[in-house]
């Protein structure tokens, strides 16, 4: 995406067997897409404003205080370019700062949007979306945050005065974590036990206020506060995660976001027909915007990793030619080349479950809530699966760039430290698992009752053939096929699940078994996912897809990241007899010869993702590939070198010298 200066990795670009730019809207999705993130890049590219490379030099309150100044100027921009909502996303994305913004539009608007009637979101919906109030979502406490129906923190029903009392009647009870509460939010979802006549019904969602407009002190009942630094220096620590107590705050009645469930004037509770799983509505949704960030995570760790393995050069040299690049090595290849197809294969499968999404809520407003449970399956188990693989992929394109990698200019420490969190937040990925897990013990245990599984289950409905069945591949060629590939994954998802339900039945209480079973199920759960990946993969190529080669690019990468998945879980597919000891190695020799077809075109397909050098953040994933002059200009850079006596010589060094000399003299 970067023009002028010698290009390094030009010769890089001339060997690739496929039209770029046509490579460059599939990925974006769509021709408009494309243009949309395209022009926004740039705006934020060459604004100064939007500088990041000084970040993790800067103290916590420099940090927090430069994130403030740059949502304010982003939220003027947004302003005075008119930007669509489409292009405030790809500001807010290309801008690559976590801020107190995510969660005001990410979650406390979804949140009121969901949870809350037509009246609610009347009244809150037009304050929050000119930020006249900023809000966060406080779920999370300090004893309490994958157990949900455990939170402490109550709210009881004073019918006197018509108010809810909001308490927080243990320490385990203040919450913590929730992102734009320490030092910005005015307002807050916040979850609490809804206790009426001495009732307790469960865990729902209230609007407190919890700062003055005037002058944002806390109000009366409030305490709050930032929890503290997190992992790595800059990256999450531009968001303030916060502590609040409630101190017997009241809040008017209607202040209760009601869709699922209604208090009355009289202190009566009227559960309405929706179903009480929508008060986790918001965290499905935010699930699988978590699936895209996944493959935008992973493509720019690859992008670094590949370019600078195409510059990099290390042994080999004949009579004294150019050493080796390390790209060309086979084990290179076999590290980087999975996760280059991770990122497209996450990319499609975020897409698919953006449709899922926009599906299933365009239901739940027609009262339809039958695919909620699908929904939460998929939402959960994706995030889980896509999460763990990009944190793990992240880490290993440091290490694919050597010693390097490890410098803050890779740009893939920060990323690193601000992407792990996704593994916890928005639910534990083994939690997660095992959600999906439940899901498919249901799923299973229905099998011949005449209910057919659909959706993402749809292939547990061939049961009787996916159990016996026998994998043809008697060549290498035969792993090019898609049906011989997804019939081997299906085959091992339901052997692996109905082998959790065959143990299971053995207990005589299910939950003792399921718990005793656990890491078998977070296994099944695994093979579900991948299986649903690798199957959404084959769909999007049975797409019409212009361009010269694109589409057999994509086919190349659908089969690197099927086939590096069965290598990588052979235990599972021999040991489920889906495939033979001879077809895996079938698999792995077709795996090493897509390896040689990916290794001319690598450059363009991390190309494919257009990333700017501002967003890539990183000397070593340099557009042009000019490497080492600039790595060796910013060392110069760093603080550390402004003298070149450093501060401290006199008190701390000198003498430590001198008394050497003094007792080598004696
Ligand atoms: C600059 C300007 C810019 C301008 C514009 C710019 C725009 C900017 C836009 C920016 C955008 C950025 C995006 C945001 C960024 C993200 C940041 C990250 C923040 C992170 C936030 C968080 O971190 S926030 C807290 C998340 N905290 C959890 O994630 C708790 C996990 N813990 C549970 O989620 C439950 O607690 C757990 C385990 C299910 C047990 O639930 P439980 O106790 O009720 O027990 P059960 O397991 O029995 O479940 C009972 C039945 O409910 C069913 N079910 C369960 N969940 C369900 C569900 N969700 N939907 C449907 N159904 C569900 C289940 O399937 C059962 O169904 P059945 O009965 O039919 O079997
Ligand atoms: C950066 C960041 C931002 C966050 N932002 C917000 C926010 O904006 N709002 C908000 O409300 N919250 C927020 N959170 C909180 C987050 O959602 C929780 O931390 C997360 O849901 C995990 O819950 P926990 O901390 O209770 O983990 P725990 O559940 O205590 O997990 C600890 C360990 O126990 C295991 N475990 C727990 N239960 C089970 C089980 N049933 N079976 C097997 N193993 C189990 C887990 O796998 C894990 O290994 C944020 C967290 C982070 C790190």
């Amino acid at each position: 995406m970067e023009g002028g200066g010698v290009d390094h990795l030009a010769e890089e670009r001339q060997k690739s067997r496929f039209d770029v730019d046509e490579m460059k809207i599939v990925w974006a999705g769509s021709r408009h897409a494309f243009e949309v993130s395209d022009r926004v890049a740039r705006l934020v590219a060459s604004d100064p404003a939007f500088r990041k490379d000084n970040r993790n030099l800067l103290s916590r309150k420099e940090l927090f205080k430069n994130t403030l100044r740059k949502a304010a100027y982003a939220w003027k921009r947004i302003m005075e370019l008119r930007l669509t909502e489409e292009e405030a996303a790809k500001l807010r994305f290309f801008i690559d700062e976590p801020a107190y913004t995510d969660l005001h539009w990410g979650m406390f608007v979804p949140a009121i949007k969901g949870q809350g009637t037509e009246e609610q979101q009347q009244k809150w919906l037009p304050l929050a979306y000119k930020m006249q109030i900023i809000g966060c979502y406080a779920q999370t406490e300090l004893g309490h945050g994958s157990n949900v129906q455990g939170l402490e923190t109550t709210a009881t029903f004073d019918p006197q005065t018509d108010e809810f009392i909001i308490n927080s009647p243990t320490l385990t009870s203040s919450k913590w974590w929730p992102g734009g509460l320490g030092k910005v939010s005015t307002h807050a979802v916040a979850y609490a036990r809804l206790i009426v006549n001495g009732q307790d019904h469960g865990v729902h969602g209230f609007i407190v206020q919890l700062r003055s407009l005037d002058d944002h002190m806390p109000l009366p009942g409030i305490t709050v506060g930032d929890i503290g630094m997190k992992f790595g220096s800059g990256a999450y620590n531009t968001m303030d995660n916060g502590v609040l107590r409630f101190d017997h705050v009241r809040i008017p009645r209607n202040q209760m976001l009601m869709r699922v469930l209604q208090v009355t004037r009289e202190g009566k509770v009227v559960q309405s027909d929706v179903p009480r799983q929508l008060i986790y509505g918001t965290m499905v949704y935010v699930r699988q915007t978590i699936v895209s960030d996944a493959s935008s995570a992973l493509s720019r760790a690859v992008c670094i990793a590949t370019r600078y393995s195409a510059v990099r050069r290390q042994f080999g040299s004949q009579k004294g030619g150019p050493e080796t690049q390390v790209i060309d090595y086979k084990t290179q290849q076999s590290r980087l080349f999975p996760l280059l197809a991770s990122a497209y294969a996450f990319r499609f499968v975020g897409e698919w479950l953006k449709w899922l999404y926009t599906d299933v809520t365009q239901r739940l407003q027609a009262n339809d809530f039958s695919t909620l449970p699908e929904a939460h399956a998929c939402t959960a188990g994706l995030k889980s699966l896509t999460t763990s693989a990009t944190a793990d992929a992240i880490e290993e394109c440091r290490k694919l760039c050597g010693g390097h990698g490890y410098l803050t200019s890779s740009g893939l420490p920060e990323l690193f430290a601000v992407y792990i969190p996704a593994c916890t937040y928005e639910g534990d990925n083994t939690v997660l698992l095992l959600q999906v897990a439940r899901f498919l013990m249901k799923t299973v245990s229905q099998l011949g009752s005449g209910k057919q599984p659909v959706g993402s289950t749809a292939y547990m409905s061939r049961a009787e053939h996916l159990m016996q069945c026998r994998c043809s591949a008697q060549r290498v060629e035969d792993w090019l096929k898609p049906d011989v590939v997804l019939e081997a994954f299906e085959a091992r998802a339901l052997r692996m699940s109905v082998a959790c339900a065959q143990n299971l039945s053995k207990f005589s209480n299910p939950e003792e078994g399921f718990a005793e079973l656990s890491a078998d199920l977070a296994e099944a759960a695994i093979a579900h996912c991948q299986l649903i990946v690798v199957s959404k993969f084959v769909e999007k190529l049975q797409q019409d897809i212009p361009g010269q080669g694109v589409k057999q690019q994509l086919q190349t990468l659908c089969f690197v990241y099927s086939l590096h998945l069965l290598h990588k879980h052979q235990g599972d597919f021999l040991s489920t007899g889906c495939i033979t000891p001879k077809q895996a190695s079938l698999a792995n020799e077709q795996l090493r010869s897509l390896y040689s077809q990916v290794r001319p075109n690598a450059i363009a397909l991390v190309d494919a993702f257009n990333y700017t050098d501002h967003y890539l953040g990183s000397v070593l994933g340099r557009y042009d590939g000019n490497v080492y002059p600039t790595l060796y200009e910013d060392a110069w850079k760093d603080p550390l070198n402004d003298s070149v006596v450093p501060d401290g010589y006199h008190e701390y060094l000198r003498p430590v010298l001198k008394q050497q000399l003094r007792n080598a003299r004696l």
